[in-house]
Parts: C-alpha cells; structure tokens; sequence
C-alpha cells in the first residue's frame, strides 16, 4: 500500500486501494488493534506524501488531494469501526443470551434446583470421576409423603411454595461439592460425591430432623412436611440406571415401611 502511494500506481490511482485497508484491519484485528494500526498507517501515510520530491524522487499529489484522501479515508475509518463496534455488541449480546438459556435448560424453572438432565449430566461426570479415583459416591432419592394431599387441602400453589421451601433447605444443607435436583414432580435426587451411604445416611436424617421442626406457612395454613429417603452408593460395573433404580427400591421400601423413612437402615 505504502509502495503504491509513494509511486502513485496506475495513473496515480494507487492511493485509492487504501479504502480497503480501515474495513479489513478492524475486522481481521478487531476494533482496538484495528484502530491503532489504521493511526499508525495515516501517519505512515501522510509522512510518505509529505516527502518533497527534491529529498527523494515519488510522485507528487496536489495538496486538495491529498486532504480528500485523508477526510475520506477517515469517514471510512469511522463507518468501519461502528459497524465493527455494533457487530461487536451484538456478538456479546447473543453470547449471554446464549449462556443464560444454556443455565436455563439446566434449571428448574420452579426451585431453581439442577433439573434432571443436568442430574444425569452430573450423575455421567462423578461416576467416570469415581472410577478413576475410586472415591466413594452416593446418591439419595427423596419423595415427599402424602403431597397429593398437600395439593388437595391446601391447592396446586401451596403444593408449589412447599417445593420452593424444600428446595431451600436442602441447599442450605448441603456441601459445595454436593449437587441436589428436582428429579420429578415431588422427588429430589442428592449427589453426593466422596461419600459413602453411612454418610449419606447422616444427612438424610439431618435433612428429616430439619423437616420434623419445619411449618411451611402458606396462605395461614401451617402445612408438615415429611419425606421418604432411599440410598445407595455407588458400585463397580454398575450404570446410572441402576444405582437410580437402587436408591428407588430402597424409596419403595421406606414408604412401604410407612413413610417418613430412611432406608436402608444403618
Ligand atoms: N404443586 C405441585 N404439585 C406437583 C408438582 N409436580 C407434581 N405434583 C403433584 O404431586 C403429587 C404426587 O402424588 P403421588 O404420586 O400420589 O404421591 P404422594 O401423594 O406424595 O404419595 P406418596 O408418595 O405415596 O407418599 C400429584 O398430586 C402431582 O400433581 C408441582 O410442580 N407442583
């Protein structure tokens, strides 16, 4: 480019190629280098025309020209960064769109807790973790008791604030490490890596005890929460599905028992 200025090109028609020099410096470099590529190459430029031709032989541009060049060069260079700068905002825009519905799909709309998919998600990466490391991981499955009689007593928006209270305490009562989920209507799926069921189990009745001593206050209604919990840790060789379909047989068994249960028992 600078070649072509100092000979003038063509019929001294070299010095209009610089128009492409603004759009393609800002977009291959972004705005920032752009701009302070495009600075430098003015100045460049103007120095190399400023040149009298006595120093150094080149061509030579009438001064009306050479101030044309430059004011339109410059527009060009205006127009170039604003659009750079708005494709720019745009970009970012759809970027934390596009995390936030990611994080969206993950959540339950209701609790904010994982959803099942990011449970299994979770559930995939611990159990590759544990048989690597050969670190215990369990899971407990946790369904309220009776709360189709929440939902008929008190309504559907009860049963919904009793979910959202439940939702709470469980995540006050858990490690940073620990990962709880709304897994289907009423029941809850704790991840629980480096832990074995014994400890598992400390935390079921932890969250039972917590539960015995809680009200949920709805609308003047003092609403009891109880809940049944079945546990199991995970195996060597065994799949996802099966440590859910465990912990789902010991469920079964807790509220076969009578509900308000933790099974199996230790
Ligand atoms: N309010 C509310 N209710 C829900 C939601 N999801 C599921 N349910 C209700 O949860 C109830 C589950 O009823 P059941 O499966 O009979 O279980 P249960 O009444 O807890 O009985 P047990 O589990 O045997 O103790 C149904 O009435 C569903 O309509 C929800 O998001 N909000």
């Amino acid at each position: 480019m600078f070649y072509l200025m100092y000979t003038g090109g063509v019929e001294n028609t070299g010095p209009l190629w610089v128009f492409i020099v603004a759009p393609v410096s800002v977009f291959v470099h972004g705005l920032k280098r752009g701009l302070i590529e495009l600075m430098l190459f003015v100045i460049i430029s103007i120095a190399i025309m400023s040149i009298p031709a006595e120093i150094i032989p080149h061509t030579v541009y009438s001064t009306e020209f050479k101030l044309r060049l430059l004011y339109s060069f410059l527009t060009v260079t205006f127009l170039s960064a604003l659009y750079e700068y708005s494709r720019d905002q745009s970009y970012q825009h759809t970027l934390k769109l596009s995390e936030k519905y990611q994080r969206l799909a993950h959540l339950d709309p209701l609790t904010q807790l994982s959803n099942r998919r990011a449970a299994l998600t979770i559930l995939k990466r611990e159990q590759a973790r544990v048989v690597r490391s050969k670190e215990p991981l369990s899971i407990i499955l946790c369904d309220i008791d009776h709360f189709k009689k929440i939902n008929d007593k008190y309504g559907h928006n009860a049963g919904d604030a009793v979910l959202i209270e439940l939702a709470e305490i469980f995540t006050h009562s858990m490690r940073e490490q620990d990962c709880i989920a709304r897994w289907g209507g009423e029941e809850f799926l704790f991840i629980l890596p480096q832990t074995q069921a014994e400890s598992a189990n400390i935390l079921a009745e932890k969250i039972q005890a917590k539960l015995q001593h809680h009200i949920v206050h709805y609308e003047g209604h003092d609403i009891n929460i109880r809940m049944s919990m079945g546990i199991e840790q995970f195996k060597d060789n065994q799949s996802i599905d099966e440590m859910i379909n465990c912990a789902d047989k010991q469920l079964y068994q807790a509220k076969s028992a009578g509900r308000n249960q933790i099974f199996p028992k230790f």
